[in-house]
């Protein structure tokens, strides 16, 4: 490995791009990027990889000009020595392009709106020429294969959508503009198999163009299918830069976490239990037409489907956080006529949403807080808070999803890396006592392979106590280790049902696509 390293950073067939050297980064008292240096050439895609909290993002904030690195850093762009901080406005002039993990999408604003700021293209007086705006962006769409009109206001598309937005509009370029460089900060996370593939397409032509390109990713598969080379970090250290062809998905893994993993997937072979606790029945609402199914205590159920086939809708439409238009939910017996998140969690359920960080988590709350709010009644002994029992028993729990840095429940939620703010707030819905349900949308988006596995177990462990467990996914490989049963959605409706000896992933993936599958 450490051969094809050194050949690697030998072979820049398109020329230099950009090198940094002697990247570090301290934020307080947390060493998130110790003397990391990469060369990235024009014309390659290349991966970096490394476990929640290893420093990816703090070095592509770093090229963004979002934070400043420590001293002794430097930066070449073309061969020339360019002065190190950035400011955000010399980053658009190298021609570095940027597509977060958070995406900066704004929800008011429409598609042609978000691609286009800062490059509308102007007629007499300064009037935006809107029509050719308008045909411009629906062309863009069409080439990602997106069938949505320009003035569609972003707060209506999916996180697949808003994602497929924040792409386009990262490969925009003033005239004149040539991008150099484009960082693509975990860009599949909330990405479907379809549209990875579209994005891998429009990857690939860009480098023709002779952009470097460098993404993040938890997904090794990846990795493998569209980097040139791989570099890891861990705990903010270089491991080291591989020929992506010459390294393999284990050696990689070793690299990650430094240590051999077994399967992230628990035993699946458990008791069957036929009580059940929560009965849907004839269910409409939004993309979701007409579907019914019975969770049975001590199950997991998987939903999934390819984009806007309804399966992404049901997890919230079952917990009440989206009105259905009709249809029936039985909650442990009890007919919930018009359910809502608040009685949802009275009869014993949790949705742990995508979305964590903007639909189940606050930002300016420290961890503890975060994890114990909804139980926080609990820990009320005369009248007085409990703080050793609240500290031990957050301690134990973020220990238990492995949140790195180690200690941090007094910190901001905000200053987590996204990945471990994952990890803590699916923490917080297995804190809550009497929780018999619970409803999980994409619950491992962006975590990373180690935390995937403590999950899966975390999860199993709940399973085999008693609990159901609803999994709203389209990570195929997770439904057909976890699950009990997959329902696979087409329009709106349950297409299929798989279970036994038929739950494989490769049934899954058959089963969303086609629609002539022999049952
Ligand atoms: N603004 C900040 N204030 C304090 N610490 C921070 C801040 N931003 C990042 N960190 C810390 O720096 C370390 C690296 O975080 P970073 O976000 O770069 O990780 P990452 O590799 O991108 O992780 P993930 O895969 O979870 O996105 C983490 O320990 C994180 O808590």
């Amino acid at each position: 490995m450490v051969r094809a390293m050194v050949e690697a950073s030998q072979d820049q067939e398109h020329g230099p791009g950009l090198s940094v050297k002697n990247v570090s980064k301290t934020f307080g008292g947390t060493r998130a990027l110790s003397g990391v240096s990469l060369d990235l050439a024009a014309g390659e895609i290349h991966a970096l990889v490394g476990q929640n909290g290893s420093g990816k993002s703090t070095l592509f904030k770093i090229l963004a000009g979002y934070h400043e690195p420590d001293g002794g850093a430097t930066l070449e762009v073309g061969g020339k020595l360019i002065p190190l901080p950035l400011h955000p406005g010399a980053v658009n002039g190298l021609g570095f392009r940027f597509v977060h993990q958070d995406l900066g999408i704004a929800g008011s604003l429409s598609i042609l709106e978000n691609v286009r700021v800062g490059h509308f293209a102007t007629g007499y007086a300064g009037r935006i020429r809107w029509s050719q705006e308008r045909a411009l962006v629906a062309k863009l769409l069409r080439d990602f294969g997106v069938d949505m009109s320009p003035d569609t206001p972003c707060e209506r598309l999916s996180q697949a959508e808003k994602a497929i937005v924040a792409i386009i509009r990262g490969l925009q370029s003033r005239p004149g503009e040539r991008p150099t460089l484009l960082v693509l900060d975990e860009p599949t996370a909330y990405l479907p198999p379809p549209e990875i593939r579209r994005l891998f397409v429009a990857v690939r032509r860009l480098r023709e163009t002779g952009v470097a390109i460098v993404f993040s990713t938890h997904r090794l598969d990846e990795v493998k299918e569209l980097s040139d080379r791989v570099s890891v970090l861990r705990d903010g250290h270089l491991v080291g830069t591989y020929k992506t062809e010459e390294t393999t998905e284990s050696a990689l893994i070793r690299a990650i976490i430094g240590k051999d993993l077994d399967s992230v997937y628990p035993n699946n072979a458990r008791a069957a239990r036929d009580k059940p606790v929560l009965e849907v029945r004839g269910l409409c609402g939004g993309p979701v037409a007409d579907v019914s199914f019975t969770l049975h205590e001590g199950e997991v159920l998987g939903v999934t489907g390819l984009v806007g086939m309804g399966h992404d809708e049901i997890a919230y439409l079952a917990f009440g956080g989206q009105a259905s238009s009709s249809g029936t939910i039985r909650i442990d017996g009890t007919v919930c006529r018009s359910l809502n998140p608040r009685t949802a969690i009275e009869l014993g359920v949790g949705l742990v949403p995508a979305n964590r960080q903007r639909d189940s988590g606050i930002q300016s709350a420290t961890l503890k807080e975060n994890v114990t709010i909804p139980v926080l009644g609990g820990y009320f002994r005369c009248g007085t808070l409990d703080h050793a029992g609240e500290r031990r028993d957050v301690t134990a729990l973020l220990d238990a999803v492995d949140v790195r840095p180690r200690g941090s429940q007094d910190r901001a939620l905000a200053t987590l890396s996204g990945g471990n703010q994952q990890k803590a707030l699916l923490a917080k819905w297995l804190n809550v006592p009497g929780l018999r349900i619970l409803i999980l949308h994409e619950p491992t988006q962006g975590v990373d392979l180690g935390a995937r596995k403590a999950i899966f177990e975390l999860l199993r462990n709940a399973v085999d106590s008693g609990m159901a467990i609803l999994l709203a996914s389209a990570e195929y490989e997770d439904l057909a280790h976890l699950c009990d049963r997959v329902v696979v959605m087409r329009h709106g409706r349950p297409a299929a049902e798989l279970s036994g000896a038929d739950l494989t992933e490769e049934r899954i993936v058959e089963h969303c696509y086609r629609s002539d599958v022999p049952q």
